[in-house]
């Protein structure tokens, strides 16, 4: 059975506002889902609703096909400062999924994966740049090998040529047999990564 993630007529409502009604998502494992819209459209809320963070104010997600265990669903973000302990080096950072399942691995071969100086691996987050950190995440979700991966403006704050690494790093998740849902503002990324895209404006 392939493994979908599956979200049926999801509502996000905050105080009297509604901010989207009545969406269904579906992204199976090996494909990307692209999510579109304006600024305020709900693209973060609607993701952190797929990852349990928010609850929806009506609607239901489920993952079928894929054995329910913690790290199941992985998450990359805009601003991997804000999700990232400022007083973790990075190689805390990138082995923090085996040590939680307590499993070795080797976090410098992870490095040469995603393209990471292993002598950064000692630097704390403040003595990278922000690719160098948006690596570092990556190599994360390579540890913690997630079924799904969700991604919010993975490549916002990367200069063009960190934003075609990260990209390409991403797409090589999905190769593996990862589904992903990436939201992103750059509709040409979205229509040639992603089968199917939901447009939070057009509802
Ligand atoms: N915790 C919250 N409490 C109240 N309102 C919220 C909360 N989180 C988000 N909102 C509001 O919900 C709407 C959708 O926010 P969200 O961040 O999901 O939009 P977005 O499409 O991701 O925007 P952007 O493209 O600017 O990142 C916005 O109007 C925002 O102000």
């Amino acid at each position: 059975m392939t493994a979908t993630l599956l979200g049926h007529g999801l509502t996000a409502r905050f105080g009297s506002r509604e901010v989207f009604t009545g969406v269904d998502v579906s992204v199976d494992a090996g494909s990307v889902l692209g999510i579109v819209g304006q600024s305020g459209s709900g693209k973060t809320t609607l993701l952190r609703i797929l990852a349990g963070l928010t609850a929806p104010a009506a609607g239901t997600v489920e993952q079928r096909g894929v054995e329910l265990r913690p790290g199941t669903i992985g998450l990359i973000a805009q601003h991997p400062r804000l999700v990232t302990n400022p007083r973790w080096t990075l190689r805390r950072i990138v082995a923090e999924p085996a040590t939680i399942a307590r499993r070795n691995c080797d976090i410098e071969a992870v490095a040469g994966r995603v393209g990471l100086d292993p002598a950064l691996l000692d630097r704390f987050p403040s003595q990278v740049s922000d690719g160098q950190l948006q690596r570092a995440c990556v190599g994360r979700l390579l540890v913690q090998a997630p079924r799904f991966v969700l991604c919010d403006e993975p490549t916002a704050m990367l200069d063009p040529l960190s934003a075609r690494a990260v990209i390409g790093l991403l797409q090589a998740l999905v190769d593996d047999g990862a589904g992903m849902v990436l939201v992103s503002h750059q509709r040409r990324l979205v229509d040639a990564r992603c089968r199917d895209v939901v447009d939070l404006d057009v509802r």
